[in-house]
C-alpha cells in the first residue's frame, strides 16, 4: 500500500520532505477551500522543487463543479505547474454520466500534455450528504473515463471517518471493482492508524492521510508532523507483514 500525505503548502511539504522515506506521494491541497481543495500553481511548482525528485507529486484540482471545460483547463494547470497524480474530486456531479464527461476532459487534457500523468478519479464516501454521484460507481466512472485510479475521501471533515459512510466491507466492495476495471483503489477520510487492518485486507492501494499525521490529530490547527508520518509507515509496513503472514499459512 502507498502512503499519500497532504501537506497544505510550502512549509508543510517541507516537513513532508524530512519524512520523505516513509512516504510515498505528497499531495498538494488546499484544506481551507474544501476537501480536495485546489492550491495555486506556484505553490505545486515550489513544492515540486522542494521534495526528492524520486517521490511523485500530486495535486488536487478542487471539488469542482460539473463544468468540464472548466475542470480539465485547471487539470491541465496543475500538471504544467508539475504534478504528475492530478486528482479531481467530482463534488458537483450528480449522475456517473456527468462524472464520465468531467474525467474524460480531465485526461484528454492531462494526458495529451503528459501522457505519463496519473489521473485519479475522487468521489466521497459522505455522498449522501452532499448530493453527488455514489461511492461505489466511481470505480466504473473511472475506467469509462481512462483514469487510472478511482479514489474515496470525505467530503465534510467533521470528525466522521471513511467507514463511518461506507463501511470496511463496501470499501472492500469499491477496492474489488476498481481492481477489476485494472485502476488502483485509493482511500482516505480521516482515516487513522486503527484502520490500517482493514485497509491492508481489503488490498487497498493507496491510502491517503492528513489528520492523522498533524499533531494532536488535528487537520486543520495541528501541522505535519515527520516522526508522527514515520509511525503511520511504521504501522502500515507492521500491517502488511502480518497480512502476509496470514495468506501463506492460510
Ligand atoms: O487525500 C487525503 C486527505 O487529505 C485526507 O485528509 P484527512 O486524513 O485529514 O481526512
Amino acid at each position: 500500500m502507498l502512503l499519500l500525505i497532504s501537506p497544505d503548502g510550502v512549509e508543510e511539504a517541507l516537513e513532508c520532505a524530512k519524512a520523505a522515506e516513509h512516504l510515498d506521494i505528497v499531495d498538494v491541497k488546499k484544506p481551507d477551500e474544501g476537501s480536495l481543495g485546489a492550491n495555486f500553481p506556484w505553490v505545486i511548482r515550489e513544492i515540486r522543487g522542494a521534495v526528492p525528485a524520486d517521490k511523485p507529486v500530486s495535486a488536487t484540482v478542487g471539488d469542482v463543479p460539473f463544468k468540464p471545460g472548466t475542470v480539465a483547463q485547471a487539470a491541465l494547470g496543475a500538471a504544467v505547474s508539475g504534478a504528475t497524480y492530478i486528482k479531481v474530486g467530482l463534488y458537483g456531479c450528480t449522475t456517473p454520466d456527468q462524472a464520465i464527461e468531467v474525467m474524460r476532459g480531465v485526461v484528454r487534457a492531462v494526458k495529451d500534455y503528459r501522457p505519463d500523468a496519473f489521473v485519479v478519479a475522487s468521489g466521497y464516501a459522505d455522498a449522501h450528504r452532499i448530493g453527488c454521484v455514489n461511492p461505489l460507481a466511481l470505480p466504473d466512472i473511472a475506467r469509462r473515463s481512462g483514469s487510472d485510479a478511482a479514489m474515496l475521501d470525505t467530503a465534510i471533515k467533521d470528525g466522521t471517518r471513511l467507514f463511518d459512510h461506507v463501511p470496511p466491507e463496501a470499501c472492500g466492495e469499491f477496492v474489488r471493482l476498481a481492481h477489476e476495471a485494472g485502476l488502483l483503489a485509493a482511500l482516505a477520510g480521516s482515516v487513522k492508524s486503527a484502520d490500517l487492518a482493514t485497509l491492508t485486507r481489503i488490498g487497498t492501494d493507496i491510502v491517503g492521510v492528513r489528520g492523522a499525521v498533524c499533531e494532536g490529530g488535528d487537520r486543520n490547527k495541528g501541522r505535519i508532523q515527520p516522526r508522527l508520518v514515520a509511525d503511520f509507515r511504521a504501522e502500515m509496513d507492521r500491517h502488511a507483514r502480518e497480512h502476509a503472514a496470514t495468506l501463506a499459512a492460510s
